[in-house]
């Protein structure tokens, strides 16, 4: 594994069998990635391709469909994250444009009296659908059997995290319970030929907030993660069925810095329509992070107090915010910004 390249793809396949030379190259594969910058790449993992597949297919339906349809169910009605993003809506990367991207939310349907609505946890609420959309009950259906299948991965990456830490694949069950996650579809139109390269952005660079990401890609191009060591961005091209696994903010911080959320962004320059879709785990809202087992020297005082999940995440949306509102002070946005809510 070369280091200035981008995220190896790793055969997750060994996690679910018993082959322990296997289990434990993969091990040592995650580790270093989590050291080196956070990302790596998975195959073998037990999300079935036809799920996949019926997924992009009912978001690039939804997508198609008639702007003012869209606009019907928009994401800043509610407070918890849920429905459409209009293109033009974030601001991911201090002096870039708006995002030339447009997305769908979705996350656990909680309803009003669930104690996470009632306590306003982070992102927690009903889901909001587009119920006149044409086949909206298999809309429904597919994005959620994906939704509970993104978690039962999470879930198992995080065991084996757990694992290049000395730590009991278990660990993080407490964590994981009752946990907190966004799936965001979405659709990136193809950047207009003539757009200004250092200020057109697809989604903008940033790190993600949570403590881990899920991202399947379709088959356009145009990720980049960027690569410290050369100062360079490196194209993460698109494996069929296989997902790009990322650490996001909370997770760096629980582990003292010592595993990496790294910068990461899109520009579709490939002429054509692109579609993603990221997972972002944050985990159980109450859930304390404090200095992960065996992430600093002995003696070595932790970098960080204890927090919870949730001041975690809520952490990094206000600093992100802060930077969206000194951008638009400071500059004449070409696209008109709809809407200042941050979320990665
Ligand atoms: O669309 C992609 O490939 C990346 C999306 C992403 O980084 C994000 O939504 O945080
Ligand atoms: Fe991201």
């Amino acid at each position: 594994m070369t280091i200035a390249s981008a995220p190896p793809i790793l055969d997750f396949s060994a996690f679910y069998g018993d082959d322990e030379a296997a289990k434990e190259k993969l091990i040592n594969e995650v580790r270093e990635c989590c050291l080196h910058n956070g990302f790596f790449q998975i195959t073998g993992h037990q999300v079935p391709e036809e799920l996949q597949q019926a997924v992009l297919n009912n978001i690039k339906r939804f997508f198609a469909l008639p702007q003012e349809e869209k606009d019907k169910i928009l994401k800043d009605k509610n407070t918890w994250n849920r429905g459409y993003e209009k293109i033009g809506s974030q601001i991911l990367e201090v002096g870039t444009a708006p995002d030339l991207k447009e997305g769908l939310y979705i996350g656990e349907d909680i309803s009003k009296d669930h104690p996470y609505f009632v306590h306003k946890k982070l992102n927690s609420g009903p889901n909001v659908w587009l119920e006149t959309m044409p086949g909206i009950d298999e809309f429904k259906a597919v994005t959620m059997a994906y939704y509970q299948a993104m978690h039962a991965l999470a879930r198992d990456v995080l065991a084996v995290i757990a694992q290049t830490l000395d730590l009991d694949p278990s660990y993080f069950k407490d964590f994981t319970t009752d946990a907190v996650a966004t799936l965001r579809c979405l659709h990136y139109p193809p950047q207009p030929a003539d757009s200004d390269e250092k200020i057109s952005r697809g989604i903008g660079a940033h790190t993600d907030f949570g403590a881990i990401t899920l991202l399947m890609q379709d088959e356009v191009d145009g990720l980049q993660v960027y690569e410290k060591t050369t100062n360079e961005w490196l194209d993460v091209a698109p494996t069929r069925g296989a997902y790009v696994v990322n650490l996001g903010n909370a997770f760096m911080r629980w582990s003292n810095d010592r595993y990496i959320s790294n910068l990461h962004r899109v520009i579709n320059k490939s002429g054509k329509e692109r579609y993603s879709i990221p997972f972002f785990f944050s985990g159980n809202p109450d859930y304390i992070i404090e200095c992960l087992p065996n992430c600093r020297e002995q003696g070595q005082p932790a970098k960080y107090p204890p927090i919870t999940v949730e001041e975690a995440v809520k952490s990094s949306y206000q600093q992100s915010y802060a930077a969206a509102e000194v951008f638009k002070k400071t500059t004449a946005a070409p696209v008109a910004v709809s809407s200042t809510a941050i979320v990665a």
